[in-house]
């Protein structure tokens, strides 16, 4: 198995890299959707429904998919000999990180899931504030596999 990995480790890391692209794409899109749909669209209304179902699509087709292909190409990173060194600083700072984008993935789950109940608390400021998260956790996470310190 480590064998395999190591002969395709270029096309494990395009794979995963394409993935991550996807997934960073709804993490970033879903909480401006909640925000527009917390400040400008009314429960019940037609317009609530459509941004329901563009949140759903986007979460279902996009999202979910994106974050398990982007967790098994990174794993098989993981496993792939010589690639990562555990003495060094750089992979805990990646999985620290990597942690959080998956906690603030199902964090918009959960929002979503308020949003169809007709329950959402949160005003349009919280959501654009939670906004910042991915892009924070997206730093922290290139400059770790990148720069390695
Ligand atoms: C979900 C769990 C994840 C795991 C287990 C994981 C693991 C890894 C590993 C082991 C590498 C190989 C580093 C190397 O080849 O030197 C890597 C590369 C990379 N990862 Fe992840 N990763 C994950 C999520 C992410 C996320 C969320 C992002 C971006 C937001 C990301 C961005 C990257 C990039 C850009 C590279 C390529 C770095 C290079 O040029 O060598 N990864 N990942």
């Amino acid at each position: 198995m480590t064998d395999f990995l190591a002969a395709y480790y270029p096309w494990t890391k395009s794979l995963h890299v394409i993935s991550v692209i996807a997934w960073m794409a709804g993490l970033f899109y879903l909480p401006r959707l909640f925000v527009y749909h917390a400040e400008q669209v009314e429960a019940g209304s037609a317009t609530d429904a459509l941004f329901q179902t563009m949140e759903r699509k986007l979460l279902r087709l996009i999202m979910n998919p994106a974050m398990i292909a982007t967790w098994i190409f990174g794993l098989g990173l993981v496993f792939t000999p010589g690639i990562v060194v555990w003495d060094e600083v750089w992979p805990w700072t990646k999985a620290a990180a990597v942690l959080g984008m998956t906690w603030f993935h199902h964090w918009l789950g959960y929002r979503r899931k308020e949003f169809v109940a007709g329950r959402n608390t949160r005003s349009g400021r919280t959501y654009r504030m939670m906004n910042e998260v991915p892009t924070l956790l997206l730093i922290l996470i290139v400059v770790s596999v990148i720069v390695k310190f």
